[in-house]
């Protein structure tokens, strides 16, 4: 079984608009409202494969009401633990040359007790066979070795843990050994204190540091210019896709989605990279954080092209 937690929940507000004007009166046009966050995104997409995934999230408030109402709509088995305030609602402005501005609130605080709670209904839910995605930022009150001290814990079980974070709870967290890491380049070159770049050599010689500490698989997203995929020794570069971009909010949860995915059906690592690129380039041309339709992503896996290359 697949297992997603989200610590940051929040209702996604996406819209469009001509072109943002800082200090200025926007009028938004298109509004989108879904139940979002990371973890979440990664189990709408799941669902749209067909696979099987439990969510577990820190609700609260009228907007966490909405969000496990939607959640249940959609027949996702929700598992979540209630705190005090509101769950978060986060504003995703995109123009009219998909420039996307994110404007996202901090959280309710979760507090240690709350914490405690969660433990517990993830440890009576996950066995050692089982999948479980760390996914997006942890809320006010946690401290930063959050998903580090959850690593550690269920690692040890011999659950396969992925993880999506950045800052310092990506910092620790790897520490701990997670199966497979999917940082964006932008992410992995700031851990690695270097300039920011998309040159697929240079990230996957940083990768390959990493790996050297026991982590299995290390898949790099690079937004328009695609993604690399590394496993044991294998490398592969994917260009990316051209699609008709409506929103690329949760593209990086699509792709998070695709490797769960493949992990649980023990897909080759070339099938891996093939599906990835699909459905994270198809989420691209929905609106909101909306997964996109099987038949997108059946049309969008025969263009996929893949390189391998040596480091
Ligand atoms: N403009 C785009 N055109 C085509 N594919 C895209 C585009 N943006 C993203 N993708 C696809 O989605 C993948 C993930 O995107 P990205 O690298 O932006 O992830 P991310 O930064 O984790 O995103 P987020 O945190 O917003 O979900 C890319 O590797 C690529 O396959
Ligand atoms: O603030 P975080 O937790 O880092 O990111 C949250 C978020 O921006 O990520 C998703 C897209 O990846 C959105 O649905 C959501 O609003």
């Amino acid at each position: 079984m697949i297992y997603t937690l989200t610590c940051n929940p929040a209702i996604d507000k996406t819209a469009s608009l001509q072109s943002l004007q800082v200090g200025a009166l926007n009028r938004l046009e298109n509004v989108v409202i879904s139940a979002a966050g990371k973890g979440i995104n990664v189990s709408k997409t799941l669902h749209t494969l067909q696979q099987e995934s439990v969510v577990f999230a820190y609700l609260a408030g009228n907007t966490g009401q909405y969000i496990e109402q939607s959640l249940l709509e959609m027949q996702l088995e929700t598992k979540a633990v209630w705190v005090e305030g509101s769950t978060r609602t986060n504003l995703k402005v995109m123009d009219a040359n998909t420039h996307l501005t994110e404007l996202n609130e901090r959280g309710p605080h979760i507090d240690s007790e709350k914490q405690l709670e969660m433990q517990a209904l993830l440890d009576a839910n996950i066995q050692c066979s089982d999948l479980l995605v760390l996914a997006g930022s942890l809320s006010t009150g946690m401290d930063s070795d959050y998903y580090a001290k959850l690593i550690s814990h269920f690692a040890k079980k011999g659950v396969k843990v992925i993880l999506d974070a950045d800052g310092n709870s990506f910092k620790h967290a790897i520490k701990e050994v997670p199966f497979l890491i999917k940082p964006n380049a932008f992410e992995l070159c700031q851990y690695m204190n270097v300039k920011e770049t998309n040159d697929p050599i240079t990230l996957a010689k940083m990768a390959k540091e990493l790996m050297a500490t026991g982590i299995a698989m290390v898949v790099i997203s690079m937004g328009k210019d695609g993604a690399l995929f590394m496993y044991e020794d294998q490398v592969i570069y994917a260009k990316g896709l051209q699609v008709d971009v409506k929103s690329t909010v949760g593209a990086g949860d699509a792709m998070v989605a695709a490797l769960a995915y493949a992990i649980e059906n023990k897909l080759s690592l070339e099938q891996v990279a093939i599906q990835a690129m699909a459905i994270s380039a198809g989420a691209c041309t929905t609106s909101g954080t909306e997964p996109a339709s099987k038949e997108m992503i059946d049309t969008l896996v025969q263009q996929v092209v893949l390189e391998k290359i040596e480091v």
